[in-house]
């Protein structure tokens, strides 16, 4: 709803993003934090909504160490990572924005309240992933990325 708006992710909040999350890509196991990262997250999903766990049987959530689930959370996590990096591209964002609300409407059972959740448990793990974590940053701009994804999800 226009209530849930994201606040504007301004140019400076993008740089800070960009420059936070480059500590991941530059650890040099940036793989095995991104798998582990969004294993957080589906578990904080499914935790809140254990239902959502059946969305994922097709890639093997049953086994959420198989090569399948794996495949599937590097799907999603290097899709965000792609999006954090056209933060300064705003056009281009939407494109890829819209693209993925396609790709998440026609999975039948998906719903905008489970993104807010997935939202919210990303706030809490990025102090554990990023060396810094501005929150105000992230939040500003995650918020457009969450937005992008699910503002037209039922
Ligand atoms: C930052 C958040 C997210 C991003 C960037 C993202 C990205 C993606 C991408 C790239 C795919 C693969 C698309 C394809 O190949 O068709 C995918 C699949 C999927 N996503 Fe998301 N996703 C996010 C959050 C979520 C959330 C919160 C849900 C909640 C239920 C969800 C549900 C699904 C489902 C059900 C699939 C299909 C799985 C399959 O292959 O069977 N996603 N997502």
């Amino acid at each position: 709803s226009v209530a849930n708006a994201p606040k504007h992710c301004s140019y400076e909040d993008a740089d800070i993003v960009l420059s936070e999350w480059y500590h991941v890509e530059v650890s040099g196991d940036s793989a095995r934090i991104l798998i582990r990262t969004a294993n957080v997250l589906f578990n904080g999903l499914f935790d809140k909504v254990p239902s959502t766990r059946s969305l994922f049987a097709r890639v093997n959530v049953a086994n959420m160490q198989s090569g399948e689930f794996q495949a599937h959370t590097m799907r999603v996590m290097t899709g965000l990572d792609e999006l954090i990096h056209k933060l300064h591209s705003p056009k281009v964002l939407d494109s890829m924005l819209e693209h993925l609300a396609d790709q998440h409407a026609v999975r039948t059972g998906v719903k905008n309240e489970h993104f807010d959740i997935f939202r919210d448990v990303l706030y809490d793990s990025l102090g554990q992933v990023l060396d810094e974590y501005n929150p105000d940053a992230w939040r500003s701009c995650l918020s457009r990325i969450f937005y992008g994804i699910a503002g037209s999800l039922p």
